[in-house]
């Protein structure tokens, strides 16, 4: 086996952190789940969590031959992951910097900020920072978030349509009585509406619920259990699923593009005809026809939901900043591009994400690094009123998400994509 770390180490250190480890416990352990007496999910029952994320590293270093120095040497207590993860050893990290300070004119946030952008894909900040620089100089940018509400939707089995439709009919009449039952498990979460969808003898409630400054998936998936044991119990519908994919989490959705999902967040500037020559080194024409052709016509051909060119690059490296789940960058990139000439000449450009899925607590928004970026954004946490730092970050991501699509769109109007990757992304 290859240490990792001080073998001579065997206090554990309040603070925690991977130097807090206890060495020898860690070697004990691992030689336990080696001659099968125990197993690798059980360490933390038997050890701290960071003696246990030590122990795991051993065995894994053992197994595999790999030196994890690099994955051990992280920077908080492995106490402040256990929320969020199991069987760790220790941590990847991705380079994070900063773009702007951008001016955002939102219904949420409306200050100059800077944007934290967590990525390993060389040019794509310098990118966002000149789409940042060029609504600067446009006066800032506009953002407003359109809709919002977290869904979840279980699939119950019925003997035939007939008895679909008496289910349908059951939760229309009895919407207060749900809401009760959903609303009972949470202090922050309030139920919409829900939406019936009937498909031979199966019956979709698409549940969808304001979860304020939390994404909600958590939140809704145990309100949605309480509402859907008082269907069972007041209706002769069986339950087959909790989720029924008419949610729809973590896969690519039409749903989720025409009803949104989470924060349905716009953002939108007009740049001045010198800015777009001076700053982007093309004309408002090319830009408006690049747009058509390359995210509408050519995403429709594509039979493609992202109808932009990379808004999955903002939505992606400010997720992992600020602690969102990373999954639900198939929703995030679910966006609409839209760009033309004004009669004054000038570009107006938007970009409308229909479900962007964020929170400002709970999920991995806790972890040290991750509410560090918060901070920067100034959204840490619960917002006041409740659900408006969510708004705010969804504003801030929609910023980002505009600066990179001016950007590069730009880059193809001058023909400069592919030099910016050699000269910098490699
Ligand atoms: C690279 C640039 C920005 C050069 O663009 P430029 O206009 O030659 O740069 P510049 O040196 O004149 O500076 C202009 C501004 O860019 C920023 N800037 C410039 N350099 C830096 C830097 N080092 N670090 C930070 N910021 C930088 C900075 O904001 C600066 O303004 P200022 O603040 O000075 O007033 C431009 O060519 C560009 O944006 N290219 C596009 C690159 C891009 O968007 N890549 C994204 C990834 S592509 C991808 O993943 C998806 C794709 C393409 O496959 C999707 C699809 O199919 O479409
Ligand atoms: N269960 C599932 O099916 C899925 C889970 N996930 C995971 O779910 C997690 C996110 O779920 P989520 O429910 O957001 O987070 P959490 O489970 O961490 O719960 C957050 C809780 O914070 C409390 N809270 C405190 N202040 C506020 C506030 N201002 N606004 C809203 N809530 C507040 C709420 O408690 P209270 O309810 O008591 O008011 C809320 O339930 C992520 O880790 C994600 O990866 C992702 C996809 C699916």
């Amino acid at each position: 086996m290859t240490a990792d770390a001080d073998p001579d180490a065997t206090e554990t250190d309040e603070a925690g952190g991977p130097a807090a480890a206890d060495f020898e416990r860690a070697a004990e352990l691992a030689a336990e789940v080696s001659d099968g007496d125990r197993r690798l999910h059980e360490l933390d029952d038997n050890a701290d969590p960071d003696t246990a994320a030590a122990a795991r590293r051993l065995l894994v270093e053992d197994q595999s031959g790999a030196e994890l120095s690099s994955i051990g040497s992280y920077g908080f207590p492995a106490e402040a992951a256990e929320p969020n993860i199991e069987n760790m050893i220790g941590t990847v990290q991705v380079p994070l910097g900063v773009v702007g300070p951008v001016d955002i004119n939102g219904g949420a946030l409306d200050d100059e900020r800077y944007l934290p952008l967590a990525t390993t894909e060389g040019a794509l900040l310098a990118s966002v920072n000149r789409g940042c620089s060029v609504i600067n100089r446009a006066g800032g940018a506009t953002a407003r978030v359109t809709k919002a509400g977290m869904t979840r939707a279980p699939v119950f089995r019925v003997d035939d349509v007939a008895e679909g439709l008496a289910l349908v009919e059951w939760v229309r009449e009895h919407g207060d009585e749900l809401r009760e039952a959903a609303e009972s498990t949470t202090n922050h979460g309030e139920l919409q509406d829900v939406t019936p969808y009937v498909v031979g003898n199966n019956v979709y409630l698409r549940f969808r619920y304001d979860t304020k400054d939390a994404m909600g998936m958590n939140m809704v998936t145990i309100a949605t259990k309480e509402a859907c044991e008082l269907v069972e119990a007041e209706t002769s519908a069986s339950l087959v699923a909790l989720s029924g994919n008419l949610c729809t989490d973590k896969k690519p959705a039409a749903i989720n593009a025409v009803e949104g999902r989470g924060r349905s967040v716009t953002a939108d500037v007009v740049v001045p005809r010198e800015v777009v020559d001076a700053k982007l080194h093309t004309t408002p024409e090319a830009i408006a026809e690049i747009n058509t052709r390359k995210n509408l016509i050519g995403s429709a051909k594509a039979g493609s939901f992202g109808f932009n060119a990379h808004v999955a690059n903002p939505v992606a490296a400010m997720f992992l900043a600020t602690g969102q789940d990373e999954a639900q960058v198939v929703e995030g990139a679910n966006a609409i591009t839209t760009a033309e000439v004004t009669d004054d000449g000038d570009l107006y450009f938007s970009v409308s994400l229909a479900s962007l899925e964020i929170g400002t607590v709970g999920g991995g928004t806790k972890l040290p690094t991750q509410s560090e970026a918060l901070d920067i954004l100034g959204v840490r946490g619960g917002g006041d009123p409740a659900g408006s730092n969510a708004d705010a970050l969804a504003e801030a991501i929609a910023v980002g998400s505009l600066a990179g699509e001016l950007s590069l769109l730009a880059a193809l109007g001058s023909r400069h994509l592919s030099s910016a990757h050699e000269s910098l992304g490699r």
